[in-house]
């Protein structure tokens, strides 16, 4: 579970997190939504390390996690999915994965040197678990395509693969299905729902998509000008009156987005 308490994130005079308190629980897909500017993808940063937080703090199953460094909250699964950097294109999707785990006994001189034979047994397991995460997302024939020249929405269900390269417990997901096609959408929809379900990844998602969210997650947490405003079931959220106040003072265009309309 992770607390979030009395949060605040400051850019100069600008807050762009004010306070905010919210809990993810275990084993739930939690959906963090909310109007442009309202502060949710900086809240995503201060939780996984990204941003240091002005104050407030950030608590993972009784231990107080605030502040520490992405690498840190990875060791303790903590994910927060990237964009695949530019300098990985080349590299074939199954070598994207496979760079994921850190600590290997390949990493060391004395390994190079006198492990050969355990750094290939672990080459072996390491493709074999790459090859199962493709399976999974049902991408394997793109194994050996190079990363780069997927579509978008075939590099956001890589993206998710690489969480399933280390025992993941919560992953944080910020605005999958960005130009993403209905049906690439439906197939990331499902992959997080048998995470959930199979492997008990808790997710914590970003999106504008309300039909996704609508299938998917429950709670809704929804956020305005840097403060949790509201937080149920996308029923509950869609009937909310704050909530759609919310969406109506920052436009018509944010309002259709709470009732899932075509942008
Ligand atoms: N590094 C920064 N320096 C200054 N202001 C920032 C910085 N990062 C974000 N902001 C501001 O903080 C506010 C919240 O931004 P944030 O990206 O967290 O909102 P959001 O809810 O994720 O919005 P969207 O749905 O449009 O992605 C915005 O007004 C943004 O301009």
């Amino acid at each position: 579970m992770i607390i979030v308490q009395d949060l605040h994130k400051h850019f100069g005079g600008f807050h762009a997190v004010d306070g905010a308190s919210l809990t993810i629980e275990t084993g739930s897909i939690t959906a963090l939504i909310g109007p442009n500017g309202a502060g949710k993808t900086t809240l995503f940063n201060v939780i996984a390390g990204v941003l240091p937080p002005t104050s407030g703090r950030v608590v993972m199953d009784g231990e107080d996690i605030t502040g520490l460094p992405p690498h840190v909250l990875f060791s303790k699964g903590l994910l927060r999915t990237f964009q695949i950097a530019h300098e990985f294109h080349s590299m074939t999707c199954r070598e994207n994965l496979m760079m994921v785990p850190a600590g290997q006994s390949g990493e060391t001189l004395w390994n190079t040197w006198f492990g050969r034979k355990r750094i290939a047994d672990e080459e072996r397991a390491l493709r074999a678990k790459a090859d199962e995460v493709l399976e999974f997302l049902t991408i394997e024939h793109l194994a050996d395509h190079p990363a780069g020249q997927v579509s978008g929405g075939q590099k956001k269900l890589l993206e998710l693969g690489r969480t399933m390269m280390v025992d993941a417990k919560i992953v944080f997901l910020d605005e999958v299905g960005a130009g993403v096609n209905r049906t690439l959408l439906n197939t990331i929809g499902d992959a997080i729902i048998r995470l959930n379900r199979e492997r008990g990844y808790t997710f914590c998602v970003i999106e504008h998509d309300m039909d996704f969210i609508g299938r998917l997650c429950d709670p809704v947490i929804v956020m305005a000008e840097g403060k949790v405003l509201a937080q149920g079931t996308i029923d509950e959220i869609k009937a909310d009156e704050a909530v759609i106040e919310a969406y109506l003072g920052t436009g018509l265009k944010n309002k259709d987005k709470l009732e899932g309309a075509e942008a």
